[in-house]
């Protein structure tokens, strides 16, 4: 039995339009070379995010029909309460639309000017809503997770020296507490382990400071200790999730990753005041504390994909999916981020590209060209995503120089991932007539979503 066999069989279909090189020219054009501007109906193969782009069950699309679309109190919430409470342990729940209004909530909340948060490896929303809340974002992520060829099984790890350094330089009680994501998405979804994370929680309660989980993609760092961290193999995906989560004293969720839905997320903690600030706010930003910008039966799809996400059967095909994508573009010797993440499979276009500089760049440049190649539609994770410093205004130069080949949940085949990677083969093979972009547009926050370049 191929262990990444999927164990569910496909029920409805949604047709996507082949199209010739011509189009795509003419598209790639039109959307300034950001693969973020295309229309999706340009699009033959979408691996820019997995990001709310899952498929969902039969029985999620039943729960759409238990909506229940009171304005206070739908039943829907108490039972995305519950699945909260029994999956993941938290005890008090904030619906939002999204992760990133959750970012904003705690941020918001626990936050103040010149506040310094660690954490492993930046996210750009995560990251952009500390700033805005007037905090600094301090990487303490192991060194391996920036370097894409170390084989480091773990290298969502925090580098503990370097976290202890900083409480000690700038003291607990200018750290309002450590962010902890699980499957690093900015180093190639790369787990965090059990035990790093024991011991990150037993450094910051000498001191008090919280652990606050963006537990985005949970159920998948789940799945790599499971495989990889000894003495785990016979623990289940789920009782290992809810070990994570009972280390932490909140969490930060997007569900339309692991939580298999097209939109959604929600602020969880176990401190009741925070709670009772988070709970007011909501109301001023997302709506009412039992919806917070979501429809009831969102909430249900929710609550439903939680269940879903952590069954063995499920995680294991999924991250079987993108390791098989990952392991016939090393075995075919295009450089990728090793070892292979948990939703995609990063390629290295600093390796890639060699002849670019990152100011011509070349992640931007790798995703363009894919795209146009065959339709598949990647994502810039180098220096555009890095932003500007925002004291030098310089470009952040990134060492990691990535393009994001995003694997939805549960929508593309085998023969989809073949098209993926003989595309990325093509593409390799002509590398060195490929030219650099400038840009022309850049906007003010997280550029890289609305950018434009042109050919240098
Ligand atoms: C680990 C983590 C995420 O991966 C994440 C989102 N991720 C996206 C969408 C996205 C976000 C930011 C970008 O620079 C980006 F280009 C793409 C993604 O594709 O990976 C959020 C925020 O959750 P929201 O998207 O529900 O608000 C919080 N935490």
């Amino acid at each position: 039995r191929r262990s990444w066999a999927e164990p569910y069989k496909i029920k409805m279909v949604e047709p996507v339009k082949m199209t010739t090189r011509k189009d795509r020219e003419k598209a790639i054009s039109e959307a300034g070379y950001n693969t973020f501007l295309l229309r999706s109906g340009d699009v033959y193969i979408d691996l820019l995010t997995d990001s709310g782009t899952s498929a969902m069950s039969d029985r999620q699309w039943a729960g759409m029909m238990l909506g229940d679309e009171a304005y206070a109190g739908s039943r829907n919430y108490y039972n995305l309460e519950d699945a909260v409470r029994q999956f993941y342990g938290y005890k008090y729940l904030v619906p939002t639309h999204q992760g990133r209004a959750a970012e904003h909530l705690i941020s918001k909340i626990m936050i103040s000017d010149g506040d310094v948060i660690p954490g492993n490896m930046y996210f750009t929303t995560t990251r952009l809503h500390q700033e805005l809340a007037g905090g600094t974002f301090a990487d303490v992520i192991i060194d391996e997770a920036h370097d894409p060829e170390n084989e480091h099984p773990f290298k969502g790890n925090v580098d503990l020296q370097k976290l202890e350094d900083l409480i000690k330089k700038h003291g607990p009680d200018r750290m309002p507490y450590v962010s902890i994501a699980t499957a690093v998405n900015m180093a190639g979804g790369q787990p965090i382990s059990l035990e790093n994370l024991q011991q990150v929680r037993e450094l910051t309660a000498e001191y008090d400071i919280p652990i606050i989980h963006d537990m985005t993609r949970v159920a998948e760092n789940a799945y790599f200790i499971k495989k990889k961290e000894p003495g785990y193999a016979d623990k289940s995906v789920a009782a290992i999730v809810r070990q994570i989560c009972d280390l932490t004293d909140g969490a930060t969720m997007s569900a339309k990753k692991d939580a298999l839905v097209n939109i959604g997320g929600f602020l969880a903690v176990n401190d009741r005041e925070v709670f009772e600030e988070a709970r007011n706010l909501v109301v001023v930003y997302e709506g009412l504390h039992t919806y917070g910008g979501l429809a009831g039966r969102d909430m249900e799809a929710m609550a439903l994909g939680i269940e879903e996400s952590v069954q063995e059967d499920h995680i294991r095909a999924r991250i079987g999916q993108v390791q098989y994508l990952g392991d016939k573009l090393i075995g075919w010797g295009i450089p990728v981020v090793r070892p292979i993440g948990s939703h995609g499979v990063f390629l290295d276009a600093r390796k890639i590209l060699p002849h670019l500089s990152q100011d011509q760049f070349p992640a931007q440049t790798l995703a363009a060209e894919l795209y146009l190649d065959a339709g598949v539609r990647a994502m810039e994770r180098g220096v555009v995503s890095a932003g500007r410093n925002t004291e030098t205004g310089e470009h952040n130069y990134p060492d990691l120089e990535l393009v994001r080949l995003t694997i939805p949940r549960r929508v593309y085949t085998q023969a989809h991932m073949d098209v993926v990677a003989e595309s990325v083969a093509e593409v390799f093979a002509n590398r060195e007539k490929i030219s650099g972009l400038n840009m022309i547009y850049e906007p003010k926050y997280l550029r890289f979503f609305q950018a434009r370049f042109e050919r240098a």
